[in-house]
């Protein structure tokens, strides 16, 4: 009943054709998580190596042979740990796309409407205009569909409720709070403050750009989550999103793109090159 082709001597089946789809998607996930990172060129110096190491055999140079072959011996090993960093946003995201988990898978299908965040957008447009024009530093992250838990963990766990005071508070100076992220959860409560999130290890990401954009854009290539920085520079508000950064907003376009993003029914983060936008004033 399986039996779907023969080729040859080689009986395709169902489930042989499932294996082949499975395995395509793998690679193709592993690719759009590769794709602009600096492990493609890691990947290509591999390629090189296996090339020369086929070379190295033909001409039959031994001691060469040999040094090469102790590389590719411990192959799958030498992978992991080369890859260490990739292997693990690609558990992450495994790990967050939990099927039938919570509502997420169900809110992903087609016919389901976006829904209305909880998050208090008014405070946070409010307390943006204050802190840049004040050129105070801030991140702020805010939770769709991932549970930022473990970024959370990494600060101090606060849960209260969002206003323009807490964060005017938070990322004052003075403030033992204000140095990392603060993070706001789907039910638009402050989770926590001070916590450390991933920094982007793209190398398209300009040079002007520090850390705090960096890891603003580093926790949207893993998660779902939509970040909110003020430069402590410029006082620029930049909203940051599945790898992209929109710099530059006016308050108006930051309260309209936080409103659309967060009511926005998510996607897996496509893992591209970064993309920065300037609005022009
Ligand atoms: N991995 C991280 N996670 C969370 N916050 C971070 C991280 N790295 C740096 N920061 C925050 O960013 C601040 C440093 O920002 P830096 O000046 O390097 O960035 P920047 O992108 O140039 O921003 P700015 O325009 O505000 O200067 C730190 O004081 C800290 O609060």
């Amino acid at each position: 009943m399986w039996f779907l082709f023969k080729i040859w001597f080689f009986n395709f089946t169902w489930v042989d054709g499932l294996d082949v789809l499975l395995v395509a998607y793998l690679i193709y996930q592993f690719y759009k998580l590769l794709k602009g990172s600096i492990a493609v060129r890691i990947l290509w110096g591999i390629a090189m190596l296996g090339i020369g190491y086929l070379a190295v055999n033909l001409l039959q140079l031994k001691l060469l042979g040999n040094i090469l072959g102790q590389f590719f011996g411990v192959g799958v090993i030498a992978m992991i740990i080369i890859f260490q960093q990739e292997v693990r946003k690609f558990l992450l995201l495994v790990g967050r796309s939990q099927v039938f988990g919570d509502d997420n898978f169900w809110d992903a299908l087609p016919w389901r409407k976006n829904k209305k965040s909880k998050v208090d957008i008014n405070a946070v447009v409010e307390a943006a205009r204050a802190l840049s024009s004040s050129n105070t530093g801030a991140l702020i992250v805010f939770a769709r569909s991932t549970d930022m838990k473990f970024y959370a963990e990494s600060g101090d766990m606060l849960d209260a409720v969002l206003s323009k005071r807490l964060l005017l508070s938070i990322f004052n100076k003075y403030s033992p709070l204000h140095d990392g992220a603060v993070i706001v959860g789907q039910s638009g409560r402050v989770v926590a403050a001070r916590c450390i999130l991933p920094v982007s290890e793209n190398p398209h990401i300009p040079a002007t750009m520090g850390l705090r954009h960096r890891s603003a854009i580093g926790v949207t290539e893993v998660t779902d989550a939509v970040v909110l920085v003020v430069s402590e520079e410029t006082g620029q508000v930049s909203l940051a999103k599945n790898g992209e950064v929109h710099q530059g907003l006016s308050y108006q376009e930051l309260r309209t793109k936080l409103t659309k993003y967060l009511a926005e029914k998510t996607s897996a983060p496509p893992m591209r090159e970064v993309s920065v936008e300037v609005a022009e004033r």
